[in-house]
């Protein structure tokens, strides 16, 4: 047998946190485990040189249309130049890719980052895992870290430390004990409604252990905000029936300091410890406008902030806005948490090994703002979060619900809840028995995170100013929660709720700020330098958005072009010929509602910046008609644009739905004219997206 490794090293990418969560998390564990070895994000793949590691574990998510995380940019690049069949060899490795099948380029990531070690002469140790967000990542990752724990003592060396081997029996003894929690029959099918919300003492006693910054609750003067409960039942469950498949009991790892002294909000900053890949930008809010009628399904708004100078952009390029969670629900969560309210604002500092890159920065923090801006307390839930709050929950019943929503044997209930999406104030008012520590939310709350906008604006047209647009996300669950989305809800309150259709309303007096910082588009979803590519731009819904600021853009330079002309420099016909055609596909639901940018549009064709709109309405009368209908009328004018004219294709938009059927009908388009299969088709279309040829936009 040869000889076991020694170390082993974990390298993660990640774009929203998922990834560095679970890779840090099995880092812990492993340690716990008695192994030693390292985790860094992949782009800091020169801190531990992966020759020397025996094992090496990689995780990473996607983004983009199958493209990697953009803290692993830098190790890709060194992959990539590395053409060295040797370089790897004697290094044995796994991937868990984690991913989504609402896009088509499932798990592209892990799955190249598997086919270029093995180019480079590492090994397989274990198989791949490819996790999927749109079914729950556990559902891959948790058995596969399992296994992994089978695995690694068959290539790695363990170290048989006493206290090791004590803490290894005692967590499976612990696990036991809270897999064997008998079900009293008579107590079920049962509902959460009929419970009070008064705290036990047991609890008040064991969070104020806990978390030292607890002290008795005070009463609060304002209403606050209620969640809505949970119905769970625990009717599937039979008497005496064990609870399989738990997730692992997570390593404790955030810790609360207090610090001497508070601070005060400093009205519209966002703290220090939010750290952006660019300095963030406080840009003022000029205007508003309401691009949809009142009786429209969905509330859009186009917003117009002023940049300084020094603050570059193309048309298609993305800004992070930093959108602080509902106040009014981070209130609520902090008294549920029995937070008296003149702990607030005291200062806390946030410590620990393996922290979260989200909270590495919080070494002067008040605790609201950690809850404002650190942690996401309305994404779904992860298995992990309920399983931790068992462990804080007094009320039998309370707990073996918790403990059933994250096991085996309750998978369709964890599905049902993240069907409703509740917030961390829903599931905290389900189980009134639990009360958590703060520390140990901070360890399980996913990231808060900038939510990104394209520009729908050129800086030629609107010097020093951004456009963007966006639909406001507020909606009713099937089990008629009221849901929303943090950074549109929050805009749209900043700037007074403006309601009527299309009129470019002035905020500029308001001083209202937007904290925001420019992501340039890594995906090159931007316009081609060369004016004479023609291009086909596809975007519903919101999905014109960018397209709006492409054909600003174009129009901008045409008449720039055709001032030049004027002066004798170059005659019409040449300026006309450098410029491609431009065809737009555009969908939405019913004009006379949400017909965005409707006057933009129709000026755009009107002056030949659009060659051709091609408009499909969903909701009109009998018929509903789609883009991708609208792709397959014109088949064979745009097989003729994009094969003999080199048309650049553009989607923007949902990745599920639309961007599908948008694939289908131009493999269709390929099957028709070039005698290929659907198979071949879709080779055609991949390889079109390596190419940059076919650039997509996507969101799930
Ligand atoms: C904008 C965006 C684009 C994505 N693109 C893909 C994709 O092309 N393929 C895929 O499998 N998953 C895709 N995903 C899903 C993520 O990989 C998945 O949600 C993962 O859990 C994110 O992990 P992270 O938080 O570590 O980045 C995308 C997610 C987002 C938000």
């Amino acid at each position: 047998m040869s000889e076991l490794a020694k170390d082993y090293l974990i390298l993660w990418a990640s774009q929203t946190g998922n990834a560095e969560w679970i890779a840090k998390s099995i880092h812990t564990e492993a340690g716990k485990k008695g192994y030693t070895g390292e985790c860094h994000v992949m782009d800091d793949f020169t801190i531990a040189p992966l020759q020397k590691a025996g094992i090496v574990i990689l995780v990473s998510s996607n983004t983009g249309d199958g493209d990697a995380p953009d803290n692993s940019l830098k190790f890709w690049r060194f992959l990539r130049r590395n053409k060295d069949k040797n370089y790897l060899t004697g290094t044995k490795f796994t991937v868990l890719g984690l991913g989504d099948s609402n896009y088509s380029n499932f798990n592209h990531t892990g799955q190249r980052l598997e086919k270029k070690f093995k180019e480079l002469g590492a090994t397989t140790f274990y198989q791949r895992g490819l996790a999927d967000d749109a079914e729950g990542l556990e559902n891959v990752v948790d058995p596969w870290i399992e296994k992994l724990w089978e695995v690694l003592p068959t290539v790695l060396t363990q170290h048989t430390d006493q206290s090791i081997a004590n803490a290894v029996a005692h967590e499976k003894e612990l696990e036991k004990e809270m897999t064997e929690l008998k079900i009293d029959p008579a107590s079920m099918p049962y509902s959460m409604d009929i419970r009070t919300s008064t705290v036990p003492e047991q609890v008040q006693k064991y969070t104020q252990l806990e978390n030292s910054l607890v002290e008795q609750p005070i009463p609060e003067k304002k209403a606050l905000k209620k969640g809505f409960p949970l119905e769970i039942s625990l009717a599937g469950l039979e008497p005496g029936a064990k609870l399989t498949g738990l997730p692992r009991i997570s390593v404790p790892v955030a810790k609360l300091t207090k610090l001497d002294g508070q601070q005060e909000d400093c009205v519209g900053k966002v703290p220090d410890f939010v750290v952006t890949p660019v300095p963030i930008t406080y840009a003022p809010i000029t205007m508003v406008s309401c691009l949809t009628s009142d009786d429209a399904l969905k509330r859009t708004l186009e917003v117009e902030i002023e940049i300084d100078n020094d603050v570059h952009y193309d048309p298609g390029d993305a800004f992070g806005v930093i959108a602080p969670n509902d106040e009014e629900l981070v209130e609520a969560i902090l008294q549920r948490l029995s937070v008296p309210s003149k702990e607030y604002h005291a200062l806390y500092k946030v410590e620990g090994e393996t922290l979260p890159s989200h909270l590495q920065h919080a070494t002067s923090a008040t605790l609201i703002d950690l809850f404002r801006y650190a942690v996401d307390i309305s994404s779904q839930p992860r298995k992990a979060l309920f399983r931790m709050l068992a462990d804080h929950t007094t009320d039998p019943k309370e707990k073996l619900s918790l403990m059933y929503i994250c096991s085996k044997q309750g998978a369709s209930i964890f599905n049902a809840i993240r069907e409703e999406s509740p917030t961390l104030l829903d599931i905290l008012e389900t189980f009134p028995s639990c009360q958590p520590p703060i520390e140990r939310l901070l360890d399980l709350l996913p990231a808060h995170l900038p939510r990104f906008y394209s520009i729908s604006s050129s800086p030629l047209k609107r010097q020093g100013k951004i456009r963007f647009a966006f639909n406001i996300v507020k909606y009713i669950t099937a089990k008629n929660a009221q849901r929303q989305g943090v950074a549109t809800p929050w805009m749209d309150k900043i700037t007074n709720y403006v309601s009527n259709k299309n009129e470019q309303v002035d905020v500029s007096s308001l001083g209202i700020k937007l904290p925001m910082y420019i992501r340039p588009n890594v995906n090159a979803f931007v316009l081609p330098v060369e004016t004479e590519r023609p291009l086909i731009l596809v975007g519903p819904g919101t999905g014109i958005a960018p397209f709006i600021g492409f054909l600003e853009h174009r129009q901008t330079q045409r008449k720039i072009r055709t001032s030049m002309g004027g002066i004798g420099h170059q005659p019409r016909e040449k300026i006309r010929a450098a410029f491609g055609p431009i065809h737009v596909y555009y969908g939405f639901r019913d004009h006379r509602k949400d017909f965005l940018f409707e006057n933009e549009l129709k000026e755009f064709e009107k002056d030949g910046t659009i060659t051709h709109l091609a408009i499909a309405e969903s909701r009109k009368e009998d018929t509903k008609v789609y883009v991708q209908d609208l792709i397959k009328r014109d088949s064979d004018m745009l097989y003729d644009l994009v094969v003999n004219k080199d048309a650049a294709i553009y989607i923007c938009g949902d990745a599920k739905g639309m961007a599908k059927g948008v694939q289908d009908a131009l493999a269709d388009m390929l099957v028709q004219h070039q005698n290929v299969d659907l198979l071949e088709a879709n080779k055609i279309l991949i390889g079109w997206i390596g190419e940059k040829k076919y650039l997509r936009d996507l969101w799930a």
